[in-house]
């Protein structure tokens, strides 16, 4: 047989990019990254121009069939490889994104009769406006001892499915009602290229509070938070759910013309982009903590038990690899901490500094901020920029940073937030080895890990860790790549399992990132500081953001929530 190819398809928050590899080593053959033309959504509607409240996150359904019909041709023709020995395609896509879909599949907000109402419109991960409905979600599962909580880190997150649909019958019940499921977004795409509706176990155990052996929460929970919900999961949530690297059916006919591959090669099913990257990496045993760093930060884990941890975003049976509890946490900001202080607050000098010295601002920052030793900037922050996912679980928290002086630098500044994102990450590191899910080493993909040395040094420092790096800059989509070779199965020229598919196809680079000891002297008495000011905000200490968040909702009233903005 001759070499044969994958195609891997990494959806991520601003873009989606497709990657075609070659099955025998991992090579990526050629890539190529589509940016969502309407992006993310979260001031105004297209079209209609209704506004949004704070805190919402939509994306355009459409932008994800333009990925796939932009960027796979282009991979075929830059890499000039036959269409007829591309024997897979696979996905992976953040999470929870979900979308209300028709009887048809047809996404709500592509029907003109439903497309001004924000609630037809794909709700995307990082929309935190179901807090409310988290919120309650949380206090009833605690008051009648569901089992499920402690999966999840004693809370579920507003960022996931139940949340969110629950927000979608509080405030547009007749969108509810037209719904006729609620599909993750990875599961969509994957019914668009198979044309059939498949439920990948992986965003289902994360994200809707499924398990492989208790299934959904029972009827009776749905129905103490809202009579209405009762038949949540046999209704709009219903539908088979599968494991990872399991065939969704062959893509379909009209598909293959639209991107240019064979009708019926295989299509694995959906999964999540953090996750798809821990094989893709290499890693199928416990005891290495995969972070996928990029606008947010996954961290992910194997372990051999069911473990209780604090905070984590959840433990799933097989929900990583087969055979493993793959366990979940994160931090919802990390590059778009970055991104907004170099966006919205750098002085123009700096702007001009870089210019000058042909630098990106987050490049010229980050080398202004190496020549400070760790404790010299007499600043700390906490990273709560976008609430915080791990271990607090709470969308309500907000960003603080402190010790600022008249001779404070912006470039001080910079390393400040790179030095409270590593102090989030160290939280999550000890959460779960001292709750006994081990974490011996740091395997580190994603974006982030390519752009910024001093960034990975300092976590290398806050961590005490070695850290690896993957040697693909496009993990998540070599994985999914991988899963679909699985889907393809070793006689078409894929593999029977995820761990033959890694132990031939992933890669680490061979320089890592070793804590320095001096550093690591210095960090870990900011990290007790950083800890003291984690619980004092976090912890119901101090409300004060909490306060602040609710002045700033009340100041802003009468909030035109579905008004036009024109
Ligand atoms: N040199 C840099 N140092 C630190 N962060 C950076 C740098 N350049 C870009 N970023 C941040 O990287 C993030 C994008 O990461 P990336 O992994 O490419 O995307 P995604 O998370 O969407 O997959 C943005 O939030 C941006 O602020
Ligand atoms: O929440 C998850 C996975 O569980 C991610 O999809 C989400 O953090 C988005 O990841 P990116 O920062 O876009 O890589």
């Amino acid at each position: 047989m001759g070499a044969k190819y994958a195609i891997g398809v990494d959806y991520g928050t601003q873009s989606g990019r497709a990657v075609l590899v070659n099955l025998a080593d991992g090579t990526e053959v050629a890539d190529h990254v589509t940016p969502y033309p309407h992006g993310v959504i979260d001031e105004v509607l297209p079209v209609s121009g209704v506004k949004l409240e704070h805190d919402w996150a939509l994306q355009h359904p459409a932008d994800y069939i333009e990925v796939l019909r932009r960027s796979v041709p282009e991979v075929m023709k830059q890499s000039g490889i036959s269409p007829d020995d591309v024997i897979g395609i696979g996905i992976d896509f953040t999470a929870c994104t979900m979308l209300p879909v028709n009887a048809q599949g047809e996404p709500l907000c592509l029907l003109p009769q439903y497309s001004a109402n924000p609630h037809s419109w794909v709700k995307l991960w990082k929309h935190h406006a179901a807090q409310e409905e988290a919120n309650r979600i949380n206090e009833t599962a605690a008051q009648r001892g569901e089992t499920f909580l402690p999966r999840y880190g004693g809370k579920i997150s507003s960022e996931w499915m139940i949340a969110k649909a629950w927000q979608i019958l509080n405030e547009a019940p007749d969108i509810y009602d037209q719904a006729d499921q609620f599909l993750e977004a990875a599961d969509w795409v994957i019914y668009k290229l198979s044309g059939t509706v498949l439920r990948n176990s992986c965003t289902a155990g994360y994200k809707a509070i499924w398990h492989k052996q208790d299934g959904y929460p029972d009827r009776e929970f749905f129905k103490s938070l809202d009579p209405r919900l009762e038949q949540l999961t046999a209704t709009k949530l219903r539908g088979t759910i599968v494991p990872l690297g399991t065939n969704a059916g062959g893509l379909t006919a009209e598909m293959a013309e639209l991107i240019g591959l064979t009708p019926g090669i295989a299509v694995a099913v959906g999964n999540v982009d953090a996750h798809a990257a821990v094989p893709a990496v290499g890693v199928t045993t416990p005891g290495k903590l995969v972070m996928a760093m990029g606008t947010s930060i996954c961290h992910l884990l194997l372990g051999e038990e069911e473990m209780q941890v604090e905070g984590m975003c959840g433990v799933v049976e097989d929900g990583i690899i087969p055979g493993y509890f793959g366990y979940e946490a994160g931090q919802s900001a990390v590059g778009d901490i970055f991104e907004w202080y170099v966006e919205e607050a750098v002085p123009a000098y700096v702007k001009e500094a870089s210019a000058e010295a042909g630098l990106s601002v987050h490049e010229w920052l980050e080398q202004k901020a190496s020549a400070y030793k760790p404790g010299q900037t007499g600043l700390l922050a906490l990273d709560w920029w976008n609430g915080n996912r791990s271990t607090l679980v709470d969308t309500d928290l907000t960003g603080l940073l402190l010790g600022c002086t008249l001779l404070t630098k912006p470039e001080e500044i910079y390393r400040t937030l790179l030095e409270a994102t590593a102090f989030g990450t160290r939280k999550i590191v000890d959460a779960f080895h001292d709750s006994g899910v081990r974490v011996e080493e740091l395997y580190a993909c994603g974006g982030l890990p390519q752009k910024n040395a001093l960034l990975m040094q300092i976590y290398a420092d806050v961590t005490n860790r070695e850290i690896k790096v993957a040697a693909s800059k496009q993990t998540p989509a070599l994985g999914a790549a991988m899963f679909a070779a699985v889907a393809a199965g070793a006689e078409a020229g894929g593999y029977d399992s995820i761990v033959d598919a890694a132990e031939r196809m992933a890669r680490v680079r061979e320089e890592t990132f070793r804590p320095i000891p001096e550093h690591v002297a210095v960090y870990e008495k900011l990290y007790q500081e950083y800890s003291r000011l984690y619980d004092y905000f976090g912890r119901g200490d101090n409300d004060v953001m909490k306060r602040l968040k609710a002045m700033k909702e009340e100041a802003s009233q009468p909030a035109a929530q579905f008004s036009n903005a024109n």
